[in-house]
């Protein structure tokens, strides 16, 4: 695909082509509301045109998305949105229905979508949004996206469940929020237990299988975070990603961003929000073993749905692993004793 205009993508067509790039074009560019989108995506496209939307990183939160994000709109092809974590469709649009009014979908469509700048490229660039609390609004939101945007395709980014729900609680304390679960003790044990109960948002299990009935293994996309991060498998996992979305994989580069990093900039001291955490070794080793169930449960849920292969399961598997055995090897002797622990 060329890389230079935003219509590049339409230089080598035939006048044919050209009349299909047109019409398509001009149907989705005139759609003020999702049942206009869903019509106007119907009709046929050209070579080098996506639907649109086309796709939407969804979650989970603190597993790189926003490096994903940044990663994504230095694409050529890909749009750029007007707003990251817009979080428009499960704010604006509910409760629990994509029933948004007239003027909000508009606004999902112009603002968060950009369709200004999509229609100038006649639809040559993928429109996206990401908001990483859609994941977790498992319930009902991908069962209004399915019927709603049919051809949508979802990205999904997963990190080592006791290091997400670190970093959230993290990201919580700083936000001023949700630290009851800290109230009488200095440990952050009960915030994660909390997290990591089935239904809760770092229960990955009991929020992906919703999306995994609702999308095709084609129009759902899985990335490790570990592996996503790692730069001797960054690059690989990138090019995956851009090839599950239809773009050119070697561009804009191989290399994720670091955006949104806090676990290491924190300068408080040691054991201030950041660097590590302090538990007891009864409350990792527990951490662990829920968190151990929910990898084989999250690892058998994508090895039915296609997502990956039986090695790539077992690697997976195996990175949250050593994340949890380096924890556990920088635990003191004794039940009680304290373990340094660091996020992934
Ligand atoms: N390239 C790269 N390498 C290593 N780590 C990275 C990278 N990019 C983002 N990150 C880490 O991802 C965490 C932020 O994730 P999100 O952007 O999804 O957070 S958010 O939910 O949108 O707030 C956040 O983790 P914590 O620092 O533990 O909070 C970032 O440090």
């Amino acid at each position: 695909m060329p890389d230079g205009s935003p219509l590049g993508a339409l230089d080598t067509h035939t006048p044919e082509q050209r009349q299909q790039a047109e019409a398509f074009a001009t149907a989705v560019a005139a759609c003020q509301d999702f049942d206009c989108l869903r019509q106007a995506n119907e009709l046929p496209r050209a070579p080098g045109q996506f639907r649109f939307p086309h796709f939407m990183v969804i979650g989970f939160p603190k597993c790189a998305t926003t490096s994903i994000y940044c990663h994504l709109i230095q694409h050529p092809a890909v749009q750029h949105p007007k707003e990251k974590e817009s979080h428009w469709l499960t704010q604006r649009c509910g409760p629990r229905s994509l029933a948004c009014s007239n003027e909000s979908q508009q606004h999902y469509i112009q603002e968060i979508l950009n369709m200004p700048e999509a229609a100038a490229a006649k639809i040559t660039k993928a429109a996206f949004e990401g908001s990483t609390h859609y994941v977790l609004e498992s319930e009902w939101l991908p069962q209004q996206l399915a019927a709603t945007f049919p051809w949508l395709r979802v990205v999904v980014s997963l990190r080592d469940p006791i290091s997400q729900a670190i970093a959230m609680h993290l990201h919580n304390v700083m936000h001023a929020r949700d630290s009851n679960c800290t109230r009488g003790t200095d440990s952050i044990y009960h915030c994660i237990r909390k997290a990591l109960k089935p239904g809760s948002r770092s229960h990955y299990p009991s929020k992906i299988a919703d999306w995994m009935k609702l999308f095709p293994q084609q129009q759902l996309h899985f990335m490790q975070y570990e592996n996503v991060t790692q730069q001797d498998s960054m690059a690989g996992e990138l090019t995956s990603l851009k090839a599950f979305l239809g773009l050119d994989p070697a561009l804009p580069s191989s290399q994720l961003p670091l955006t949104n990093y806090k676990h290491v900039h924190t300068g408080h001291g040691p054991d201030a929000l950041g660097r590590y955490w302090v538990m007891k070794r009864w409350e990792l080793e527990h951490l662990v073993s829920i968190a151990r169930n929910n990898t084989r449960e999250t690892v058998e849920l994508l090895r039915q749905h296609g997502a990956a292969g039986q090695q790539q399961l077992e690697r997976w598997a195996a990175a949250w692993e050593r994340v949890w055995e380096d924890n556990l090897g920088r635990c003191e002797e004794g039940r009680s004793a304290p373990c340094k622990v660091i996020v992934s």
